[in-house]
């Protein structure tokens, strides 16, 4: 489907559920009675129109038993009056509707729209539908819809149905079923929805972009109902976009060398897991950091033949006073790590801490005092825990974290006071201070061992190059992203990406959004 136009300036704002009502109950003071459903109707209606003629087929609407409902009813009431064929499948006592949905209720009967039952829907194994219109639940879903309720029957018919005929579903507000607060199914035994596109109203939510609500919603559309800005807070997340990290790495000035682009020390690669920080330190190379070494725990190699370029030797030797210290990559848990950690937190001017680094501090007081007092002396740290490293530093466990991811992005970042980057589908980039950003670029060709390796590596050049944690880490990661999706789009497929091939990837788009948003060049070139 095309995008709707968005309708405010808000385009990459992100809500929870109770911002979202507060929104609503203002913007409702303002408006005439039952005007955000028959403005939630008309978007719903036109974005069908742009993509469906009446002669592609019937559309299928199902209207649950609140607002969510009504939207779905005013969609109908719209769509049959411009000559679709519309079934309308009522799940709901009409009794206990708003005078809202009751009045799209009413127009929908009046109108060409036939009201078809349940029973029809699931007896009826091929229907010649091309669209399914779903406005069951949205943001009042407040407990599981399970799966052997006559709600979860029905959903799970009609995605189905969807799947075996390639039928889109087009979501209303939310998919019904999903948490628009956290992106998971409610209740362990709850299904949803899953949409081909979500045309959500007011403003963008964040469970639609973190854990399994991209795979739920399909594409998102907002359309803002014409909820003027005054109504809108300043948001508390964001999505990230190119836009976002113009500017932030400045120009490369002519008369500039290699100790202005920074210092990155990796430290890890213990015996076994020599790959893992030659894969971070190569990163932090391609990301242009001036000089990278590798500092190993138990052996050092002579150089990397790959890399000739990095500085090989043993962690104990290198002086961390100055640099961007990576530590974590494959660095097993001993005394001599737990004390390399210690002398990091306490004298790197950055430091980025990624897999058994983080196991090492939530296993130790000592070590948790160390980071919190950095933050005291104004260090950068960055911390990057995929859901089991995040479950280890909360003390919870890993279905928790993913049970709300934001709240375990925002409590991280609370805890230890750094810059969190909770890894995973749709990651969390989270500061206590300012608003959390959820990353969309990306994609599951990620999901192979190093992937996380390299993160960590771009983190360590960004900071290394002189930006400030939270823009490190925001554009770190939509580094990442990009060069996952363009790999999969135009190299690789969505298989067997490797983490190596990652970070030449990595490299073109830094240099290709340096292009592109850097401010133009002091000499331009005299034309003939
Ligand atoms: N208000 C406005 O101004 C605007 C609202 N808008 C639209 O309204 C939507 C929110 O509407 P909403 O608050 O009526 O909630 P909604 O998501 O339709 O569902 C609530 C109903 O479901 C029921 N229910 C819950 N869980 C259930 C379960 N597992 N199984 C069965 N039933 C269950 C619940 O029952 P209860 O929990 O009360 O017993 C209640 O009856 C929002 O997403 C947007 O689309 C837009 O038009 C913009 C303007
Ligand atoms: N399904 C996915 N969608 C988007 N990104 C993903 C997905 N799966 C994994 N990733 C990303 O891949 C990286 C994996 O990191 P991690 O789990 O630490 O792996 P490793 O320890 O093997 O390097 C993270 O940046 C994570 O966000
Ligand atoms: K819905």
């Amino acid at each position: 489907m095309n995008p709707a136009a968005p309708s405010n300036s808000f385009t990459h704002a992100l809500y929870r559920k109770a911002e979202i009502r507060a929104i609503e109950a203002a913007a409702i003071a303002d408006l005439p009675a039952g005007e955000l459903m028959r403005a939630a109707g008309k978007a719903a209606s036109e974005l069908v129109q742009t993509k469906f003629t009446p002669r592609d087929g019937a559309i299928l609407i199902l209207a649950g038993p609140g607002d969510n409902g009504g939207d779905a009813l005013e969609t109908g009431q719209l769509l049959a009056a411009r000559g679709y064929t519309v079934d309308i499948a009522l799940c709901a006592d009409s009794l206990l509707y708003s005078a809202a949905a009751n009045l799209s209720l009413q127009q929908a009967r009046a109108s060409r729209a036939t009201f078809i039952s349940l029973e029809q829907i699931l007896e009826n194994q091929a229907p010649a539908y091309a669209l399914v219109i779903d406005g069951l639940f949205g943001i009042g879903l407040s407990r599981a819809i399970t799966a052997d309720s006559v709600f979860g029957q029905l959903i799970q018919h009609i995605n189905q149905l969807a799947e075996k005929f390639a039928i889109p579903i087009l979501a209303l507000d939310v998919p019904s079923g999903l948490d628009a607060d956290t992106g998971q199914v409610i209740g362990p035994q709850g299904v949803a929805i899953e949409a081909n596109t979500t045309l959500s109203f007011i403003a963008d939510k964040v469970g639609l972009h973190t854990a399994a609500g991209r795979d739920y919603a399909g594409r998102v559309l907002i359309d803002s109902l014409g909820v003027a800005d005054n109504h809108f807070p300043p948001p508390s997340g964001i999505l990230s976009h190119a836009a976002m990290f113009a500017g932030l790495l400045p120009a490369r000035r002519l008369d500039s060398h290699k100790g202005s682009y920074g210092e990155v020390m990796v430290i890890g690669g213990a015996h076994g897991m020599m790959g893992a920080a030659i894969l971070a330190a190569s990163a932090a190379l391609y990301c242009g950091a001036g000089r990278v070494y590798v500092g190993f725990i138990d052996a050092a190699p002579a150089y990397d033949a790959q890399h000739p370029e990095l500085m090989c030797r043993m962690a104990a030797e290198l002086d961390f006073s100055k640099a961007c210290v990576v530590i974590g990559p494959g660095l097993g848990n001993s005394e001599l790590t737990a004390s390399l950690l210690a002398r990091a937190l306490q004298q790197a001017p950055y430091v980025v801490i990624d897999a058994d680094a983080l196991n090492l501090i939530a296993s130790s007081a000592p070590l948790r005092a160390l980071l919190l007092a950095r933050s005291q002396s104004l260090k950068s740290s960055i911390m990057t825990p995929h859901p089991l490293e995040a479950a280890r530093l909360l003390g919870i466990s890993t279905a928790q974290v993913q049970a709300d991811r934001w709240q375990a992005a925002l409590d991280l970042a609370s805890q230890f006071q750094a810059t969190i980057i909770l890894k995973g589908a749709g990651s969390i980039i989270a500061t206590s201070q300012q608003p959390l950003c959820i990353n969309t670029s990306g994609n599951p060709a990620l999901a192979s061992g190093g992937t996380g390796d390299v993160l960590a590596g771009v983190c360590g050049a960004l900071l290394a190059q002189q930006m400030a944690a939270n823009d490190a880490a925001r554009m770190a990661v939509w580094l990442h992203g990009c060069a996952a999706d363009q790999l999969v789009e135009h190299a690789c497929d969505a298989i067997g990406l490797t983490a190596s091939e990652l970070i030449p990837a990595i490299r073109n788009c830094l240099n290709q959004q340096q292009k592109k948003h850097s401010k133009p060049q002091r000499f331009q070139p005299l034309s003939k």
